[in-house]
């Protein structure tokens, strides 16, 4: 299989909608480990009933940045995250850099349940001939300062 782990991300308004996604697709995700940020994990646990899923810190303790981290380290094929486009959050900078660090490390992100639908329902998922190449930085030395 292509995707191995999926991360799991919502703001409050777009929880249930997250949730609610997520339990329609039970099946497509049985297989899939599951990492989330704090409140967004513990709804999802209790509503799949799964007690597997890696609850990191709430996204505004530091939730996103360890998300973040893991995508960096290689752990993390696929980031769902529904961020709420009508709410200002206090950690905004968290979610720029989460944003950023999956554009960095190729990792493909839905923002929404159209996108997330597409990408569950992708060769993507179960083909690892279309699985999306790790980019290589071994001969990033850094901004030049000079
Ligand atoms: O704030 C978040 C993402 O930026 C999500 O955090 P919670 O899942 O803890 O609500």
């Amino acid at each position: 299989m292509a995707v191995k782990s999926v991360a799991l991300v919502a703001h409050d308004n777009k929880k249930k909608e997250l949730v609610d996604w997520v339990s329609e697709n039970q099946t497509r995700f049985a297989q899939l480990s599951l990492y989330a940020t704090g409140t967004t994990g513990r709804l999802l646990g209790e509503n799949l009933e799964r007690d597997d899923i890696h609850c990191l810190l709430s996204g505004p303790l530091g939730g996103d940045q360890q998300i973040g981290a893991k995508i960096a380290e290689g752990e993390i094929d696929l980031l769902v995250f529904f961020w709420d486009p009508l709410e200002p959050q206090p950690h905004d900078p968290d979610i720029k850099a989460l944003l950023r660090i999956a554009a960095l490390w190729n990792i493909p992100v839905a923002c929404n349940r159209a996108t997330a639908e597409f990408i569950l329902t992708s060769a993507y998922m179960t083909d690892d001939q279309h699985r999306p190449r790790k980019p290589d930085f071994s001969d990033y030395t850094g901004r030049k300062v000079s």
